[in-house]
């Protein structure tokens, strides 16, 4: 197949050697924050919005209306059917530029023949359904047992928002690596290089089992910091129906899925009245949920090429990383992996997004068919 064709992801000259953590080591670090070395270089922060208004006016309030695809419709109305058969038409226009990744798979497949996968693959919404309680997101049985089947085949990751040990516990498979924390926590394999010194930021230790692993924890220094502002948070909005704190060791997720519409401005307007202290951390956004986190240059992409750097598969012709996910935090990974055009990204959602992935499928049960169908081609093609 011609790779350069314009329905396959261009997959090129491959990422050159990365000299990791020291590559994002050229920030400053203002002297009265944590020494990480990997502090980012925001822009002067706005005045804090004081009213609804202003929230709206600084655009938070419709990302939050807008965040997360709209249910499916429950009742049979003549305009909320039209409205989803616009909706159709969108998708189904959106979808010729980002092909089913099912529909597709004779051209993945040709993509990935001769050459050595790597998959990384994100959590909620992507290996379990988005539900209303966070603790309830468990994985199924059948795709456990598919994720288990892939790890046999392929070096597999799993780089989730919530905390390592959370996503361990629910995911509980020892074969894989993972990354919580939005990558600010990888557990990694430990390299034969790493005697070199080359992964000096890491802390040798075992894992569940007792096999060497390498911890990467580049927010360290905010532990503190992270668990103040947790106490503040849940003090905060305590009072507001429906909102929910969730502690994710190097970031906090302030979940708003169950509080009414009309609250949303007031949640975002208490968070960001507690940031307002805290210059070293920032507030990003995702599906119906605020996520605090510490400013330093360290995202889910920075995490899938430190890992492929840890599993020797970085710069290499051979190889070829597929990232999986559903939501913004994603899209840094899909962004690496479409820059450096070596791999490319699948993003879950049912819904036209704007994207850096070059394939999509419609939901968690579509991801579980992929991958069934990867290892499948991988079983019967050796
Ligand atoms: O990177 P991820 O593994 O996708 O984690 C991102 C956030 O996922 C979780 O929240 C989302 O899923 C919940 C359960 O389905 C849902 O209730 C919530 O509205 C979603 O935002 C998790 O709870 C967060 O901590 C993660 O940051």
């Amino acid at each position: 197949m011609d790779l350069k064709t314009s329905n396959s992801p261009v997959i090129a000259d491959p990422l050159p050697k990365l000299a990791l953590p020291s590559a994002v080591m050229t920030y400053t670090t203002p002297t009265s924050f944590p020494s990480t070395g990997l502090y980012l270089n925001t822009p002067k922060k706005k005045p804090l919005p004081g009213k609804i208004e202003e929230v709206r006016a600084a655009g938070w309030l419709d990302l939050m209306l807008a965040s997360s695809p709209p249910r499916k419709r429950q009742t049979k109305d003549f305009a909320n059917d039209v409205q989803a058969d616009e909706l159709d038409l969108l998708y189904r226009n959106w979808v010729v530029n980002h092909p089913s990744a099912l529909t597709s798979f004779e051209d993945i497949v040709n993509l990935a023949r001769g050459k050595r996968l790597a998959l990384f693959l994100d959590y909620d919404g992507t290996l379990s359904p988005i539900v209303d309680n966070p603790e309830n997101a468990v994985m199924s049985d059948e795709m456990r047992s598919a994720v288990k089947h892939v790890a046999s085949l392929f070096p597999t990751a799993i780089i989730s928002g919530r905390s390592r040990d959370k996503v361990f516990d629910f995911v509980k498979l020892t074969e894989l690596y993972y990354a919580g924390s939005h990558g600010m926590d990888i557990m990694g394999p430990v390299r034969k290089s790493d005697s070199s010194g080359q992964h000096v930021e890491c802390i040798r230790s075992t894992d569940s089992e007792g096999k060497e692993v390498n911890l990467f924890q580049p927010a360290s220094e905010f532990l503190p910091m992270i668990s103040e502002v947790y106490k503040k948070l849940s003090e905060s909005i305590k009072d507001i129906d429906g909102a929910r704190m969730e502690d994710n060791k190097f970031c906090v997720s302030v979940h708003y899925r169950n509080v009414a519409p009309h609250d949303y401005g007031e949640v975002h307007q208490r968070v960001t009245a507690v940031l307002k202290n805290y210059p070293c951390l920032r507030l990003t956004h995702g599906r119906k949920v605020l996520e605090v986190r510490p400013v330093i240059d360290w995202n889910k992409g920075k995490a899938v090429e430190f890992l492929l750097e840890s599993l020797g598969l970085c710069g290499k012709e051979d190889v070829l990383p597929i990232y999986v996910g559903d939501d913004k935090t994603d899209e840094d990974a899909f962004k690496v992996l479409k820059a450096n055009s070596i791999g490319f990204g699948i993003l879950v959602s049912s819904v036209p997004k704007d994207t850096d992935a070059f394939y999509s499928v419609r939901d968690p049960a579509e991801v579980m068919e992929f991958l069934k169908k990867l290892a499948s081609w991988k079983e019967e093609s050796t």
